[in-house]
């Protein structure tokens, strides 16, 4: 169980997250939502020590890991996903996923054997540069890059933005895979709502750096979604 209490966090002087406290249930799928600049993505670097600074307790299966650097975080067992994939163009599919070992608490450094089967267009392109793939195929390799350190938890900012609608069903189809088959716990920021409601068990909406409704999914209802998210 991932648990986070009072979080603050800052981008230098100016503070984006105001108190964020939440219970991450293991296994299963957390949905974050909310308006642009609400923080959102702020609170998955904050959990993965990625803010310039930050307050409050980050728990990790009961352990505090609120002072510990973030490649110590990558190994306590946290994977992150970034918006934008950040995967390295220059580098092969394979070594681009090989990279994420880097926090393989076995000392694995391998392609997982699980990413023929969810990612089939990664498997039979290992020698393809990153940089070549396109945005549906690099946030695929980005997930996969995640899953060689064999986390527990995994974070993930948006992983549908700008992704060609034949590969976001895909990508879906891995997302719930990724709790119902593997029993990751993972993080969800996502903006398309219908997909929230089918993935994830939980959610928290964000406005200004705090949650403003948050609990059962059952409770993210078009009046929560119309409050919190249309402009
Ligand atoms: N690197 C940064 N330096 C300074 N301020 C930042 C930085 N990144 C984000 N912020 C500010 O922190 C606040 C939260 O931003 P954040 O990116 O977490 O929001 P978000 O909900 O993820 O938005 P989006 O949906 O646009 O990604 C915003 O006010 C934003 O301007």
């Amino acid at each position: 169980m991932l648990s986070l209490t009072n979080l603050e966090s800052w981008y230098g002087r100016s503070r984006a997250l105001n108190g964020i406290s939440l219970e991450v249930p293991e296994g299963k799928i957390t949905g974050i939502a909310g308006r642009n600049g609400t923080g959102k993505t702020t609170l998955l670097k904050t959990i993965m020590g990625l803010t310039d600074s930050a307050k409050g307790v980050v728990r990790l299966g009961g352990r505090d890991i609120s002072a510990a650097p973030t490649h110590m975080r990558a190994r306590a067992g946290i994977a992150y996903v970034p918006q934008g994939r950040g995967i390295i163009p220059d580098f092969t599919v394979r070594e681009n996923i090989v990279m994420g070992g880097f926090a393989n608490r076995a000392g694995k450094r391998a392609v997982p054997e699980i990413v023929p089967e969810l990612f089939p267009y990664l498997a039979e392109n290992m020698d393809r540069r990153g940089g070549l793939l396109s945005g549906g195929q690099q946030q695929q390799l980005a997930i996969a890059r995640a899953l060689a350190a064999e986390p527990d938890v995994v974070l993930l900012d948006e992983p549908n933005e700008g992704i060609q609608p034949s590969i976001v069903e895909d990508i879906e189809k891995v997302i719930l895979r990724m709790s119902r088959d593997f029993g990751l716990t993972v993080i969800l920021v996502e903006q398309n709502i219908g997909f929230l409601r089918r993935a994830a068990s939980r959610f928290a909406m964000l406005e200004k750096g705090a949650v403003v409704e948050g609990g059962d999914i059952s409770g993210l209802t078009d009046a929560v979604v119309d409050r919190h998210m249309t402009i």
